[in-house]
Order: C-alpha cells, then structure tokens, then sequence
C-alpha cells in the first residue's frame, strides 16, 4: 500500500501546536495505517514564541523519530501590526496570511489530507484547490465548538436571554459571565473571526476534536445530530481525546523531589498555562488564602510579561509577595517562579487538587490523573470551561472569579474552595468532585485503550483519510481582512 503524507498545520501557540503534533503522533501509532505526516511549522510572531516553539519541535522530533513525523518549516511572514489587543483576530490572520506558503507546500510535499487548527479554516480553499480533504482540528472543548458552530446564526439572530445566557445545545444555559470574552462583543473583530470559523467548520471533511465521549456527551451528541447550525449536519466528529502526551518522564526538577517528602493527595498544586501570571495583588490574596487554608501547596508563580511581550516573566518573589510569606510557609509550601514541569507534577501521588486557568491540556492533564480542579480562568474561552467544568462534569469545586476585576479572586474565596475539594469527605461538593475526578481518569484511559470510544474514532479518521473524499464547500472571510 503506497503511503498517505497527511499535513498538520498548528497554529503556533504551544497550546495548540503540542495538541495537534500529539495527534500526529496518534495517527501514527499502531502501524498508522500508512500515513505519514508532516508539520507545517509556522514561525510565531515574537522571537521569544520562535524558541518555545523550536525547542518543542526539537524535543518531539527527538522523540518521535521512530514514528517518522516530518517537520517542514514554512516561510516566515510579517505579522499582521493592526489588530492591539484582539488576539483571536490575530492568530486567524496570521494563519490566513500564511495560505499561499501552504499551497507552495502542498503542491511540493503532495497531501491526502490537511488537518489545520481551528483558527486556520482560511486556509481550507487551498485544499479545495488541489481537492485534499481537509479536517479541522479542534483544541479545546465540544461546548466550544458547539458555540462556535452555532454562532453564525446566533450573530444575525441571538438567543440570548434577557440575563445574557446563551442557549448551546447539549448543555444548560451558558450565564453571560462565562461567555468567552471574545464571543461577548458582536462589534468585535474577534466575533466576526469566529462566526467565519463557525461557518467554514461546516466546509471541512471532518472535525477532530481533543475530547472523550465520556466527558461531553449530550455535547457531542448535539453537534453530530445537527442542532447547532438548524438544517445541516456537521461534519463528521472525530472524538479521540485526551490528545495529551501520557508518558510521564522521571523529573529532577526540586518542585517534584519536593513532593515526594508529602503525603498522599496533600498537596494544592497552582498553575496557570503558557500565558497565566499575576501582579502583587493578585499574588497578595492568593498568598493569605492558602495560608489561611493550612494545606500544603506547591505554586508556580509567574511574573508580569516585559513591555510588548505576552509571555510571563520568572516571579521575583521579594516584589510579589507578601513579607514573611514564604517564612511562614515553609515546609508545607513551595512557590516555584518558572515555567513548572505540570505534567510530572500532576501524576504525583501528592497532590490533591489543581488551582488552574482551566486551559484545556491542563484540565485534560488533570483528568488523566484523577486530580479534582479549582478553576481560576484568566483568558481565552476558559470562563466557558470553568462553567461546564464544575456545572456540566462535575469534576470541580467553583470559585467566584471577578470579571470587573481582571479576574480577581479574594484570599477568602480561595480558601474556602480548598477546604472544600481538600477536606477529607464531608463536603458534599468538594467530595462529589473528588469521586467524579477519578471517574473521569478511568473513563479518558479506556478511551485511548483497544476498543474505547477515542481509539475507535482514530481508526475511522485513518480510514476516512485513506478513502480521501472531500466535499468542496467554499465561505468569505470577514470582509475588512480579504485584501
Ligand atoms: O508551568 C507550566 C505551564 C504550562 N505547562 C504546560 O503547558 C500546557 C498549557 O496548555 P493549556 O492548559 O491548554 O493552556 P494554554 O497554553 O494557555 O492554551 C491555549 O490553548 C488551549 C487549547 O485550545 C486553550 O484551552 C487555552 O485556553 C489557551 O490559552 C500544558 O500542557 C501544561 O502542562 C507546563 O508544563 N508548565
């Protein structure tokens, strides 16, 4: 059987590119059917992404050698200079700029199918070009990409109700406050970006989606039976999450050695993603509510970005925190001021619960370990995660988080939610998440093993892309970015 080259194309955020080489590699597993698959990498827009982004592709390609994932570098591009502050208008013009490198690539490199981010779907008329049928690969939550399918219509037409929720099929009224930001302001270009993603999943051969039956049910349901976008059925829905990496590499790190000195489940471990950081007010409240709290905690604690720069700086623990903190703290807390190995941290037999931006891949990671969450969502759709999260799944115990207030949550607050997921029972709350955490752990790993829904639904995508048809439907992007 001649092989089948399948082209990736990240967008460039680690959030996203990890997820979607991570699903490279899936694809490859077990033989891969014979696929090959090459990355389409995209250089980031900031010299400080390109080296996150270089050092991720030379881990992985060190990896994955054995796998045979090709890693092709596209062209660089001068970003787009007129779009301050609207990120996800960013990130989809950016990707739509790069289109004609993309067709340079598959014309060179040849394709039986293109799997592109979400904020990529511009590119979908390229693979229309050369008739390659193209998949959407979708990194976050199928509550997302309900919403998102279903905004077009909600854009001309909104359903919401007069307290601002927003009907999503398959799950209860989303409240106004935990509408992505993006997804609140029509006016905004970020809107309009998406409403033209919603529309152009409907293009695509198939959406794969970082999710597991199990976890989004009524969700997933709503989406392939048609009740997102009235009289049209979606593409076909790959479910094969959780698309994370499992191997789980013996660390040196001190913050993990540390952890082995405590006891089982005793440990809030708090991290906030690629882009989470606080300012000493924030750092001040969290301080005293963990504190105050009495549990042992291990926190990374990331800095303000540099001027022009959106990455978190290493936490200068003088300035951040409060005096004494760490004095009275020691021994059963540690502040870590850098990047933290998460993964490793979260299969550790000491910690309890997640503090966490509610990210995707850190919630999935969590879940794989049958740690129970405390969202504290700060950007992107997180807000909508922490809602389903706690209200859907059930696997977190809430906290009120300040929207006015730049997501600001009081020490009470925090200290409240702790004991309540920490506490050894008694809370109705917080022992229900601990319960649905390790319900959800066993769940996602009989998803990925032989005959689990997630493997199933790898081995219908690597069918589907073998049989190579393509349906060949075509949408305008927002006007004022055609040119
Ligand atoms: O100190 C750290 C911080 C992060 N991570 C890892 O970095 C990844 C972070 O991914 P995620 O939790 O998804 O957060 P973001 O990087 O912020 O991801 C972006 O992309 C996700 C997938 O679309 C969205 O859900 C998020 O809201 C969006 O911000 C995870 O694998 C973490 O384990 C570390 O290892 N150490």
């Amino acid at each position: 059987m001649a092989s089948a080259n399948v082209l990736l194309l990240p967008e460039p955020g680690s959030g996203h590119l990890m997820s979607l080489i991570e699903a490279g590699k899936r694809l490859l597993a077990h033989g891969g059917d014979g696929l090959t698959v090459t990355v389409l990498i995209v250089r980031p827009a900031t010299p400080e992404s390109a080296s996150e982004v270089d050092s991720h592709v030379r881990r992985v390609a060190a990896s994955a050698s054995g796998l045979g994932i090709r890693f092709h570098h596209l062209p660089a591009v001068d970003p787009p200079t007129d779009c301050a502050g609207n990120l996800q208008e960013f990130k989809s013009r950016y990707m739509q700029l790069h289109a004609p490198h993309v067709r340079v690539a598959v014309a060179e490199l040849g394709a039986a199918a293109l799997v592109i981010d979400f904020f990529a779907t511009a590119v979908i008329d390229v693979a229309h070009e050369f008739a390659v049928p193209t998949y959407v690969y979708f990194t976050s939550t199928a509550a997302l990409l309900a919403l998102t399918l279903r905004l077009p219509a909600l854009a001309v037409d909104s359903d919401a109700s007069d307290d601002g929720a927003v009907e999503v099929p398959g799950m209860p009224p989303v409240p106004a406050g935990s509408v992505p930001g993006f997804l609140g302001d029509k006016e905004s270009p970020n809107y309009a970006w998406f409403v033209y993603h919603g529309r152009r999943f409907m293009d695509a051969d198939g959406i794969i989606i970082n999710t597991v039956d199990a976890l989004e049910p009524g969700l997933l349901a709503a989406i392939a039976g048609g009740q997102c976008v009235p009289g049209r059925r979606a593409p076909p829905l790959y479910p094969i999450g959780p698309v994370i990496d499992h191997a789980v590499e013996a660390s040196n790190e001190p913050c993990v050695r540390w952890l082995d000195a405590q006891p089982r489940a005793s440990v809030v471990f708090l991290c906030f993603g690629s882009l989470g950081w606080f300012d000493r007010a924030k750092a001040h409240e969290v301080a005293a509510g963990l504190e105050r709290s009495g549990h042992r905690f291990l926190w990374t604690l990331r800095g303000p970005p540099a001027a022009g720069s959106r990455h978190p700086t290493d936490a200068n623990l003088d300035e951040l925190l409060p005096e004494g903190f760490l004095e009275r703290t020691e021994g059963r807390g540690l502040v870590w001021p850098t990047r933290a190995p998460q993964k490793e941290i979260l299969a550790h037999a000491a910690v309890g619960c997640f503090v966490t931006h509610c990210g995707w891949n850190s919630t999935l990671e969590s879940m794989w370990h049958g740690v129970p969450l405390v969202p504290w969502p700060l950007y992107a759709e997180q807000h909508l995660n922490a809602f389903e999260l706690v209200s859907v799944v059930g696997v977190a115990v809430a906290m009120e988080v300040d929207r006015e207030r730049d997501n600001f949550v009081e020490a009470a607050e925090l200290e409240r939610a702790l004991r309540r997921v920490m506490c050894g029972g008694s809370e109705e709350e917080g022992a229900m998440a601990r319960e649905k955490a390790m319900k959800m752990k066993a769940a996602c790993r009989r998803a990925v093993e032989e005959g689990g829904s997630s493997h199933a639904a790898l081995q219908r995508l690597r069918h589907a892309i073998r049989s190579g048809t393509t349906t060949c439907n075509g949408a305008a992007p927002p006007k004022e970015t055609t040119s």
